[in-house]
């Protein structure tokens, strides 16, 4: 099988929400290469933090008895609950028997991000959370029945993109695609990003040691980098109380290259211009940020808009493919 389905953006990109069906319901889901849980929003969640979201009705589904889970995200939220095999399709491509891990308590981060009615985890199942058995992700459970086991990302700036299950959709990007192993050791897509620049010219140096994740907003990056980029930003400054670096909304950013797999691929500085840091719309926060106390950098969103990935799991040694949009 094979299938494509939707990925809508929230404001300022924040995340991009997919249609799935689970059970009988339809939620909007976040697809979080990131991470390995699909976790949702449910009837059993209690109403004082369910307000808003769709929800999972378990009745449909079988009860995993004594199974549990609880995830915390590197940004600090999180959620817990029991576990259901249930039916789950994304874009025409059904799982029938996927581990359906429903909420019965969400951080408020969550809670609050009404759009977000739960995560459905593309990350390596040796990370998935469910105790006293790990479960597969959604890939995992259909990549045997699938065209091919890869999975493909075409975020878009603030508008729909998409992801395809089993085949490579060739109108979806230009040139060709530059392929890095990935080493599976985190249970990431973790691969070495290789030379930077920022503005315009020939790469140098190295990012080094990188996730490619779905589920993150920005990018972080080595303080070496992340200097050397703000550095061509005149207004640019570390605001602590920010947490990160912030600007002039009205200065223009500068382009930043990465060098990936031999070829080098152009975030462009209105994709670096993430949002204003308040209703003013004078300082703006910058899509660009220090990877600091992470142990990895996390190429987000604000690359992955600019780019077409492939999630390739067709060889013995998993592989990234990344190509220009
Ligand atoms: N892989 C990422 C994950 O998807 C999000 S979870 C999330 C939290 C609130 C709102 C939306 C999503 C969190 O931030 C970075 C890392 O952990």
């Amino acid at each position: 099988q094979s299938g494509e389905v939707a990925a809508n953006p929230e404001q300022y990109d924040e995340s991009y929400l997919c249609p799935v069906q689970v059970g009988q319901t339809t939620l909007n889901l976040d697809f979080d290469t990131g991470s390995a849980d699909l976790w949702v929003f449910s009837t059993l969640t209690p109403k004082s933090e369910s307000t808003g979201h769709s929800l999972y009705n378990p009745s449909t589904g079988t009860k995993k008895s004594g199974y549990t889970w609880d995830i915390s995200y590197g940004d600090g939220s999180g959620a817990s609950g029991t576990v259901y095999a249930d039916k789950v399709v994304v874009g025409g491509v059904t799982a029938t028997s996927q581990a359906v891990e429903a909420a019965t308590s969400v951080s408020s981060q969550f809670e609050q991000d009404t759009d977000n009615d739960g995560l459905l985890g593309l990350a390596f199942s040796s990370i998935n959370t469910v105790e006293p058995q790990a479960q597969k992700t959604f890939f995992d459970s259909v990549k045997g029945s699938l065209a091919k086991p890869l999975f493909t990302a075409d975020l878009k700036k603030g508008a729909a993109g998409t992801y395809d299950f089993g085949y490579i959709d060739s109108s979806k990007y230009t040139g060709s695609i530059s392929y890095v192993n990935v080493n599976t050791a985190n249970g990431f897509w973790e691969f070495t990003a290789s030379g930077y620049a920022v503005g315009s010219g020939s790469v140098s140096g190295s990012v080094g040691d990188a996730i490619a994740d779905t589920g993150t907003t920005l990018m972080y990056l080595p303080t070496t980098v992340v200097q050397a980029y703000y550095n061509k930003v005149d207004s640019a400054d570390y605001d602590s109380n920010q947490g990160g670096y912030t600007y002039d909304c009205s200065e223009n950013l500068p382009n930043f290259l990465i060098s990936l797999g031999g070829k080098t691929f152009t975030v462009s500085g209105t994709d670096i211009n993430f949002a204003p840091v308040d209703s003013s719309g004078e300082t703006c926060f910058g899509g660009i940020q220090e990877n600091t106390g992470i142990g990895m950098s996390i190429l987000g969103d604000i690359f992955l808009k600019s780019v077409f990935v492939v999630f390739d799991q067709t060889q013995s040694t998993p592989r990234l493919g990344f190509a220009a949009q």
